[in-house]
């Protein structure tokens, strides 16, 4: 397998990085890092989710996130919707894409919406035809492939159903997550080996957890079965609130450093990467979880 020249990297640290944060987060501090991630070349953020408070707090205040972002043309603005009322907040907040997010883990399915995963998939049906409407794309994530925090092994055939479901519902893409972390080279290869047989590679993504120190080694195991976008998360900000001990998102600085090293363009200025992921790590006075930025730090 050729590796590509370009990768897609989908910037999750102002959603999946922010989420999980305990101390309150402004406005302001979340605007700032948006645009900071633009301004580093970043062609898609995710800036925040369209949930409910009381279950994500830190998400509170997304439409005022997206009210004060400075929108650079080229760059995709994404929020999450997990049911009508978030993406018609969505839609009043003048957001122009959106995701939808299923598990292909029963347990954590509840753990995380409140619902079984064919409950979930009803739910979504009015959201993708309301955003059919509109013209508004929408990506769909399915969590826990690699592992469940709740069930241990999820079989990839799951994995599988769940995600044809969400591509034939109209999901444009279908971002595969290893919601904590657990996964390893052979497996990811084996997964995407499956649900590829099902979905064209180039309509799936990768997201990797960094919990057990695999995920660089993930993302190479991917490219090399044909995927060519990634989530990461600035700094490697992150977690899941309804993954215990999952550690953050692999860091977008340390994915850019192998994909530069591999001579894959993703548009992104790796020094202006890091300035935005060393921001916000003295906002939320928290230690940076990127290794290249430690190390430029130290250098
Ligand atoms: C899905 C629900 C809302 C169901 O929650 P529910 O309690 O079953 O919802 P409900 O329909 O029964 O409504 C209950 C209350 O929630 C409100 N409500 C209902 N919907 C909304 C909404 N959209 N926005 C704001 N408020 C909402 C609704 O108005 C009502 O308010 P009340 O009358 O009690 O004041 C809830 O479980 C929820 O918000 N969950 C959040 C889950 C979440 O954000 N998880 C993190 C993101 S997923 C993730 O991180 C994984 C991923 C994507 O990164 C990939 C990976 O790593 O695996």
């Amino acid at each position: 397998m050729n590796l590509p020249r370009h990768v897609r990297l989908v910037e999750v640290g102002p959603r999946d990085g922010l989420q999980n944060e305990k101390q309150p987060i402004s406005v302001a501090d979340k605007v700032r890092l948006v645009d900071d991630l633009s301004a580093a070349g970043v062609e898609y953020v995710e800036v925040g989710s369209f949930v409910s408070p009381k279950w994500v707090p830190q998400m509170a205040g997304s439409a005022e996130v997206f009210a004060q972002i400075q929108q650079k043309p080229g760059v995709t603005y994404a929020a999450l919707t997990p049911n009508m009322q978030g993406f018609e907040a969505a839609m009043l907040a003048g957001v122009k894409e959106v995701a939808v997010f299923a598990a292909a883990s029963e347990a954590f399915s509840q753990k995380n919406i409140n619902c079984s995963i064919s409950e979930s998939l009803q739910r979504f049906v009015p959201v993708m035809d309301a955003a059919r409407e509109q013209g508004v794309r929408v990506r769909g994530y399915v969590s826990c492939v690699l592992g469940c925090p709740y069930e241990g092994e999820v079989p990839a055939q799951q994995v599988a159903a769940v995600a044809r479901e969400l591509f034939e519902m109209g999901c444009y893409e279908i971002s595969l997550g290893d919601t904590i972390g657990t996964g390893t080279a052979g497996k990811t290869r084996a997964l995407f080996e499956t649900v590829g047989r099902d979905i064209p590679r180039d309509k799936l993504a990768g997201h990797f957890h960094d919990t057990y120190g695999q995920a660089l080694a993930n993302i190479y195991a991917s490219l090399l079965e044909g995927i060519h976008v990634f989530d990461s998360s600035v700094a490697g900000l992150g977690g899941c609130p309804y993954a215990k001990g999952a550690s953050g998102n692999v860091a977008s600085e340390d994915v850019l450093y192998l994909l530069d090293g591999l001579g894959i363009h993703t548009g992104i200025e790796l020094a202006a990467l890091v300035q935005a992921g060393e921001r916000i790590c003295q906002v939320l006075g928290r230690d940076n979880g990127s290794r290249v930025a430690r190390a430029w730090r130290g250098a």
